[in-house]
């Protein structure tokens, strides 16, 4: 039975990071706002993403870490204690249940529909309900969709026949596959192939082109590529599966066969081959947009192609910038915006202004947990050269440092600095090391706040730490100049 519309100043679709940050910030703004979730409030990045992923991969960095500390490496050569692993993992990903997120929501005043939502027309959402019912809700002044991303699963013959791992079964499994393979060196192919191979599993990394995350520095993948290898994985590149199956029926084997026509077997398969936005039941042929779209958006976060300002698209949805603490970004712009236009406020639309997303493309911090991790922010050479900036690239060997040393014998990882050769502040910055997740805070504010590289000589990194690399940067900067592009 349908009730009657309940009538909000915004409704917010998806209550992962994103739509609930958007929902918090929007209500902040003295606007009442109802969210809806089908599934677990925190979504993927909670449950089946970020957090599962990031508690499998702590004890084997750790571990990899401590194997080359002089003194602890005998005493590290033990294998992972799989079932504390695991409890860990389930700790993290809250054992699946979102108590503590429903009990935040009602603390800031947020009302919470559970069903699956769908537009019906400018303003107006449907929600179908787990108890069939179908609740009826209308904005005031915005709907935003925050719905997230699922695996894009490529068409591949017998895909559906062999179920296939995605982020959720990888991040998810008590069980370690005797032989787990791989498919994608992107940052979901090259973190859970690192977790896995630690935890026991033989895994082989199928990957399409020729090296790992090529949206990164090359030396970055090359590093990653050569730890993994270490570690026993196989990887092929320049492969391209072409067919699957279980030849002898579900609880059989694997079999994957390739362009060239070699085949391998594994116990399962992981796919981890880029995102699909979930658009395709969302109703959105109701406001002129195409089912199964990406949903594109200007700097305020308004749904370009929908007319009369109402539809906003927030987080992994509008293609930006697939991360967690971007799309967490994007919501606080989004949700002041909202509470701007609603006030009738004027906005400031300047770069870096308070209701303009520019982070999210001048200034896109990223770790990626492996061994070694992988950090960078800002531009990559990759992305100067296909923009034309004008940059002098500057590299550093991590090994070199004293701090790098004290951190582990036999040290390997590099540095690249990108300085804007026509306003001499840092463009971008890639660390690629053992322990330069936490480096990369420094670089994102020198790159976000344009810190002039004259000041940034007086920012004196302690000895001996591995953020001594900023001073060795500049000074390689000054006595060498930098490599122009
Ligand atoms: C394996 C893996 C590891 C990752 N690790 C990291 C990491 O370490 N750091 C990082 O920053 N990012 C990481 N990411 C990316 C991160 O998970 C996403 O960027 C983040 O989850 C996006 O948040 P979101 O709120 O936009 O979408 P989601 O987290 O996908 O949430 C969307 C929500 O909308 C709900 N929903 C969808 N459709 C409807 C509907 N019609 N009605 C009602 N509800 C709906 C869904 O159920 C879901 O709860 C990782 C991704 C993967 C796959
Ligand atoms: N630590 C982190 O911040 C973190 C961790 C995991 C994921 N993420 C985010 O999640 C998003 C998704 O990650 P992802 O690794 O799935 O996507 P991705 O786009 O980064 O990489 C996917 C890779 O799969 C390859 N591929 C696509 N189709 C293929 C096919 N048919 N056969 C072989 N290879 C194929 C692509 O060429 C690409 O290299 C990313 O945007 C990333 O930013 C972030």
């Amino acid at each position: 039975m349908n009730e009657a519309p309940r009538a909000y100043d915004v409704v917010v679709v998806g209550a992962g990071p994103v739509g609930e940050n958007v929902a918090d910030r929007a209500h902040a703004a003295g606007l009442s706002t109802v969210i809806v979730e089908r599934e677990l409030l925190g979504g993927e990045c909670s449950f089946w993403a970020c957090e599962p992923s990031k508690a499998l991969l702590r004890p084997v960095m750790a571990r990899a870490d401590a194997r080359r500390v002089p003194g602890m490496s005998r005493a590290a050569q033990a294998p992972l204690d799989l079932d504390a692993v695991f409890a860990h993992r389930d700790r993290m990903a809250g054992h699946w249940k979102d108590d503590d997120q429903v009990t935040w929501l009602d603390s800031v005043g947020v009302d919470l529909v559970r069903g699956h939502a769908r537009l019906t027309g400018p303003r107006r959402v449907a929600v179908h309900t787990p108890d069939r019912r179908t609740v009826l809700l209308t904005a005031r002044h915005a709907v935003v969709v925050c719905t997230g991303t699922g695996t894009a699963l490529p068409d591949i013959p017998g895909i559906d026949t062999v179920r296939p791992w995605t982020n959720r079964e990888a991040t998810g499994a008590d069980l370690v596959p005797g032989r787990l393979a791989v498919v994608g060196g992107g940052v979901v192919g090259v973190e859970l192939a690192t977790a896995w191979q630690a935890l026991g599993a033989h895994v082989t990394l199928l990957v399409r082109g020729e090296g790992l995350l090529r949206t990164m520095e090359p030396f970055a993948g090359e590093l990653v590529a050569a730890e993994l290898r270490e570690a026993g994985v196989d990887i092929r590149t320049g492969v391209e599966v072409t067919s699957v199956e279980r030849p002898d029926g579900t609880a059989g084997h694997v079999r994957i066969t390739l362009a060239d026509g070699a085949e391998l077997a594994a116990d399962e398969i992981l796919f981890a081959t880029g995102r699909a936005p979930r658009t395709a039941d969302l109703g959105l042929e109701t406001v002129g947009l195409t089912p199964g779209t990406w949903l594109t958006v200007d700097d305020t976060y308004q749904v370009t192609d929908v007319p009369g300002g109402w539809l906003y698209a927030v987080g992994d949805v509008n293609r930006r910038a697939l991360m967690t603490h971007q799309g967490k970004y994007q919501a606080r712009i989004a949700g002041a915006i909202i509470g701007a236009r609603a006030a009738g406020e004027a906005l400031d639309v300047s770069d870096w202004g308070a209701h303009t997303g520019t982070a999210d493309h001048l200034a896109v911090p990223q770790v990626v947990f492996t061994t070694p991790e992988v950090a960078s922010v800002g531009l990559t050479t990759h992305e100067a050269r296909r923009t034309g900036r004008r940059v002098e690239v500057v590299d550093y060997d991590l090994s070199l440092l004293a701090g790098a040393q004290q951190y582990a014998a036999g040290y390997r990882g590099r540095a690249r600095m990108l300085i804007d050769t026509d306003r001499r502040t840092v463009a971008g910055v890639t660390f690629a090391g053992p322990g330069v997740a936490e480096l990369l805070q420094s670089a994102t504010i020198a790159v976000s706040g344009e810190v002039p590289l004259d000041r940034l000589w007086h920012a004196v990194p302690a000895f001996p730490t591995i953020s001594e690399v900023w001073l060795r940067l500049l000074e390689t900067y000054r006595d060498e100049g930098g490599r122009p592009l």
